[in-house]
C-alpha cells in the first residue's frame, strides 16, 4: 500500500520544524479501503484500555471486543494485541474472546486463536530469583507483585514513594548475579524484572513474518517506555506509529487518551 496515510504525515513534516508539525493521525477514509494490506498491533493498557489503580481493575468498554473482533475479520486475521501482560491474563480480560497475540513484552506469542499448541512461550525466570525480588513488595504497603512466570513485576501506583527504594533493591539484587541473562524494565509505576533477549519489537518481528500478518503494512499504537521499542522497528516495516497521551519520538501522530483510539478503531468499520 503505497499509503496516502504516511504521505499525509510525511508532507506535514516537511514543510514546518518537527516542535511546530501538527499531529497526524490518519484519516479512516484513507485507511479503510487499504485495511486487508494492514495488520493492526495494539497496545493494551493506556491504549485500548484506561489505566487503573491496579492491574486487575481495568475492564473492556461495551463495544471494544466487538470493534476488535471485526477489524480481525477485516484484516483476515491481522489484527494483534501487543502487550507486557501475558497471554493467560490477556484472555482473563478480554473473556470470552481470543486475540492473537505478542505477550509478555515479547516472551509469549500465539498465531492462531483456535490452538493453544502454536503458543510460544519464554522460559520461566529462576525460583530463586523471584524470590528474592518478591521481598521487595515488603518495602511498604501498596506495592504489589504481578508473576508473569518469566518476569516479575513489582507496582507501586499506590505506594509512588517507593520507587527509589524499589529501583535500589533490585540494583543490589541485579549486582549479585552479574552474568544473569535478566534486565530491568521501567513502565507506568511498575518496575519489571525479566529474561534479556526479547522486547515487543522482537516480538513484532517475529510476528510480522508470519501469516496472516506476513507482507502487510503494520500500523501500532501504544502508550509506554516498553512501546518506544516497536516505534523505532515501524519505519523498517513501511509502517505507521501512534502515540496514546504524549506524542513519542519519531511517531507519526499521537490520540490523546485511550477513548480516542477506541473511536478511531470504531471509525474503521463505519467511516463518516
Ligand atoms: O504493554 P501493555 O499492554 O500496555 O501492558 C503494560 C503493563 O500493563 C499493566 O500495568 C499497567 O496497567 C495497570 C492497569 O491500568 C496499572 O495499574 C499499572 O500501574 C500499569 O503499569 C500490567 O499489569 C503489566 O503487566 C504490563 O506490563
Amino acid at each position: 500500500m503505497k499509503s496516502e496515510l504516511a504521505e499525509m504525515a510525511l508532507d506535514q513534516k516537511r514543510t514546518m520544524p518537527d516542535d511546530e508539525a501538527p499531529d497526524a493521525v490518519p484519516v479512516p477514509h484513507a485507511l479503510v479501503p487499504h485495511l486487508n494490506e494492514t495488520a493492526i498491533l495494539l497496545d493494551i493498557d493506556g491504549t485500548l484500555l484506561d489505566l487503573m489503580p491496579t492491574p486487575r481493575e481495568v475492564w473492556v468498554p461495551p463495544g471494544l471486543s466487538d470493534t476488535l473482533n471485526r477489524l480481525t475479520e477485516r484484516t483476515s486475521g491481522a489484527l494483534a494485541l501487543v502487550s507486557g501482560r501475558s497471554l493467560n491474563d490477556i484472555d482473563l480480560i478480554f473473556a470470552p474472546d481470543v486475540f492473537r497475540a505478542v505477550a509478555g513484552h515479547g516472551a509469549e506469542m500465539r498465531l492462531s486463536i483456535d490452538n493453544e499448541a502454536d503458543d510460544v512461550h519464554a522460559p520461566p525466570l529462576d525460583k530463586e530469583l523471584k524470590r528474592r525480588l518478591a521481598a521487595i513488595a515488603k518495602l511498604s504497603p501498596g506495592i504489589l507483585l504481578e508473576d508473569k512466570g518469566y518476569s516479575l513485576a513489582l507496582h507501586y501506583r499506590l505506594a509512588p514513594h517507593a520507587e527509589k527504594a524499589i529501583y535500589e533493591s533490585v540494583s543490589v539484587i541485579r549486582a549479585d548475579l552479574p552474568n544473569a541473562p535478566i534486565e530491568v524494565l521501567p513502565g507506568k509505576f511498575v518496575c519489571e524484572i525479566k529474561h534479556s533477549g526479547f522486547t515487543k519489537a522482537t516480538g513484532v518481528r517475529e510476528l510480522m513474518k508470519r501469516e496472516p500478518f506476513k507482507g502487510r503494512r503494520p500500523i501500532f499504537i501504544g502508550d509506554d517506555v516498553t512501546d518506544e521499542t516497536v516505534f523505532a522497528i515501524m519505519p523498517d516495516m513501511n509502517g505507521l506509529a501512534f502515540s496514546v497521551g504524549r506524542r513519542a519520538m519519531g511517531v507519526n501522530g499521537h490520540f490523546d487518551a485511550p477513548s480516542d483510539v477506541r473511536a478511531f478503531l470504531a471509525r474503521l468499520l463505519d467511516p463518516r
